[in-house]
């Protein structure tokens, strides 16, 4: 139906198909609002309610230029706040003139307000929204009515916040499945390029530097074969518990291939990933896993050079990696620096190789 729906919803970063997701939803809601309230603006001047019929021409504006926006730029103002904002003064003003022909609007309004605020916001919101309209019934109406409209209008914000509480805990569950492996809980390679991209920005931008170090376990292989999947399972969590027990909070952990991982170092220089590169190899091989198997691991480190791409410098990680396997593995080896088109940057000194 529209141009960044197709984009967004097929992207394979769960990320990007949450933000996708609630992008189709307020597009969506602002569509239907529109064809809905269109012919009102008619219906009410022909009634002489020139406010109300003004009120809901910037409704019906708003919803147009959020509608244009989401199909062509991809992106909308203010959050999607005036939409709320609008239906619910516009919904209390009508039953202030129109009485039950006004009210009816309240209850898709309320709920609305849940879909495109977030929940705090939404329920805050709404707590004012049914205090109005309490008010507005109270003076308008006979007191059962009264009554009956704020208890059915509390009992749908009630459900539609139960949906969208529910609707935003799937989600985040989704998000987290999605981006992590289940059984180290590290990162998985969905977020990488995201990760390292946003890195590389940092280093082109600001000048800051970031490092990230690849670090493999040695002989998996024969853990495996020796003491079974199990058994190797129990060192892959193990390992994941170790590098995590020293990294930063800053720090990223991937779990990148069956028993290679992957740690980004935001504000690390290559000389300082290279302590610290030692210093895990040294809590991986001085304790032994589970209670006799004895495991090392090789590992690499690279600092993002300018102007490089994430693929780039992941690449120069692996190789120092490559290069510490077949050096004999169980030690550090730090990558070549990235080389620049002279043209772009002739001053930039190579990195050095640290081992
Ligand atoms: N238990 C377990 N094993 C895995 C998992 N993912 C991959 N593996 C195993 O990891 C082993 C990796 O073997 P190799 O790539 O030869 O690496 P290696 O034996 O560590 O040898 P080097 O890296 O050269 O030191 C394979 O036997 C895979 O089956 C996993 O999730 N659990």
């Amino acid at each position: 139906m529209n141009t960044f729906s197709s984009t967004v919803s097929k992207s394979t970063n769960p990320t990007l198909a949450v933000l996708g997701f609630k992008r189709q939803l307020v597009y969506h809601l602002h569509f239907w609002a529109f064809i809905a309230v269109a012919p009102l603006v008619v219906v009410q001047w022909q009634h002489h309610h020139f406010l109300l019929s003004g009120l809901l021409v910037l409704f019906a504006v708003n919803a147009l230029l959020v509608i244009g926006l989401l199909r062509f730029r991809d992106t909308y103002f203010l959050k999607g706040l005036l939409f709320p904002l609008l239906a619910v003064v516009c919904a209390a003003y009508s039953t202030a003139i129109n009485g039950h022909a006004g009210l009816y609007w309240a209850y898709p309004a309320a709920s609305a307000l849940f879909f495109l605020l977030p929940l705090r916001e939404a329920i805050a919101s709404n707590i004012v929204f049914v205090s109005v309209m309490a008010v507005v019934s109270f003076v308008k109406f006979p007191e059962a009515d009264f009554w009956r409209i704020t208890f059915s209008l509390g009992l749908t914000c009630l459900f539609s916040m139960i949906f969208a509480w529910l609707v935003g805990k799937l989600q985040n569950e989704l998000t987290r499945l999605a981006t992590t492996d289940p059984l180290t809980g590290c990162l998985n390679r969905s977020q990488l390029a995201d990760i390292l991209n946003s890195q590389i920005q940092m280093r082109e931008r600001y000048d800051r530097l970031s490092s990230l170090i690849l670090l493999d376990l040695d002989y998996f292989k024969m853990i495996n074969d020796q003491w079974g999947h199990l058994a190797g399972d129990k060192v892959l969590k193990e390992m994941a518990l170790r590098l995590r027990n020293r990294l930063r909070e800053s720090d990223q952990l991937f779990r990148i291939g069956g028993e290679e991982f992957m740690l980004v170092l935001p504000e690390t220089s290559q000389q300082e990933g290279s302590v610290l590169a030692h210093q895990l190899l040294t809590s991986i091989s001085a304790r032994p896993f589970l209670d006799d198997v004895k495991v090392t691991a090789s590992a690499s480190i690279a600092e993002v050079s300018k102007g490089e791409t994430w693929s780039v410098w992941l690449n120069r990680a692996d190789q120092a990696l490559y290069e510490a396997k077949s050096r004999g593995r169980n030690q550090v080896v730090g990558a070549a620096g990235h080389l620049m088109p002279e043209s772009q940057n002739p001053d930039e000194p190579l990195a050095p190789v640290i081992s």
